[in-house]
């Protein structure tokens, strides 16, 4: 599944070039490039919802299970001025674990996420001042054998994976707890920022688990594996200085609690990496995401395949004409 997604997100095929040489030969070469790459665009755009409709097989069997345990919701919210989108784990009189129906319906955010064109960035966070407690337990212990835990779990990882690729810079703001799969969901964004009293903890061993939404391969990439075996076999709390030490946290925010004052605070912080138009913003997104998941020469085709969206593009023929001096 997961090379699928790749293939189908960054493949060029040889009809699409032979209409790429088409019109190359009617028209100038910088004019040329632009509208293939407006092509390519539509392409991986085209892909992405592709991906948004797809319904894997082997996850199927699972929606029905997960639809009996409602409750709570995952809430978006889509700032066109500033770019940013909030995604919001609303339950909190379960510290916003995760219920079945809120399971299914993060997958329906992420679709709708993945065709955000004006989109340049997305917080995800919890409602009531604590992110997330992971998954809901009454729904885990009604699901507690291995063959429902494993389709529950890759259905997760499908659309954290999803998350994690989106063309959008993402965010995980903790405030509160962030536990068990509430951990998971902060590496699934490019960046952790807590508040000053949060704590994320890999608490599966506790429950006697491991990770299964992805959490343990993302986290090991992003801190190393002797500080993932750490954090996984010690069940540890990760405070924001802590986390800052081993690369789990990129910033601390120090404010005072109240409704919306963290988030105006990330915003602002994710606020320097967003300068400019969406679609260059959401090209460096790719690139990375390129260079981060795929083999060297793959990611190497794809970073030329998303530079040529950009190159001789309205944001890149402005600055030209501008003469601009990087002091
Ligand atoms: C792959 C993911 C993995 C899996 O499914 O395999 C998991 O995520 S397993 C779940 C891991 N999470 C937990 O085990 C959390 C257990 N809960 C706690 O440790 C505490 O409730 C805590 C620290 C989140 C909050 O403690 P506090 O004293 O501040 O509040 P309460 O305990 O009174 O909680 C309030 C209310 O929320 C209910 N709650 C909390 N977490 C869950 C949860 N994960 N599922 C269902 N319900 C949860 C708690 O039972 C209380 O409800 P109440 O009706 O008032 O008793």
């Amino acid at each position: 599944m997961l090379i699928w997604v790749i293939g189908t997100v960054f493949k060029v095929t040889p009809t699409s070039q032979n209409r790429r040489s088409s019109i190359m030969s009617v028209c100038g070469a910088a004019r040329c490039r632009w509208i293939q790459s407006r092509g390519a665009v539509r392409r991986i755009l085209q892909q992405n919802r592709t991906v948004c409709s797809h319904r894997s097989g082997s996850a199927e069997g699972i929606r029905e299970k997960l639809q009996v345990f409602p409750g709570g919701s995952i809430e978006l919210q889509k700032q066109q001025e500033s770019g940013i989108a909030v995604l919001t784990v609303n339950n909190p009189a379960r510290m916003n674990a995760f219920s079945g129906s809120m399971m299914l319906e993060l997958e329906q955010r992420v679709c709708d996420l993945e065709t955000w064109t004006e989109g340049k960035a997305v917080i995800v966070q919890g409602a009531a001042g604590t992110f997330c407690s992971g998954s809901d337990l009454n729904a885990v212990r009604a699901i507690a054998n291995p063959h429902d835990g494993m389709k529950m779990c890759e259905f997760m990882q499908n659309t954290l994976t999803r998350l994690l690729r989106l063309p959008l810079i993402s965010a995980a703001l903790v405030e509160g707890r962030a536990l068990g799969g509430g951990a998971e969901l902060t590496t699934a964004c490019d960046f952790r920022l807590m508040t000053s009293d949060a704590v994320i903890q890999f608490v599966h061993k506790h429950m006697g688990l491991v990770p299964g939404w992805g959490g343990a391969a993302r986290l090991v990439r992003i801190v190393g594996s002797q500080n993932a075996l750490k954090l996984l076999s010690g069940a540890k709390k990760v405070d924001p200085d802590f986390g800052k030490q081993m690369g789990l946290v990129d910033e601390v925010l120090h404010c005072s609690s109240g409704e919306g004052n963290a988030l105006s605070h990330a915003e602002r912080w994710l606020g320097q990496f967003i300068k400019g138009p969406a679609p260059v913003i959401q090209a460096v997104k790719k690139v990375v995401v390129s260079g981060r998941e795929l083999p060297l020469d793959e990611a190497l085709r794809t970073e030329r395949s998303v530079f040529g969206t950009v190159w001789g593009g309205p944001a890149n023929l402005e600055a030209l004409a501008l003469k601009p001096k990087h002091k």
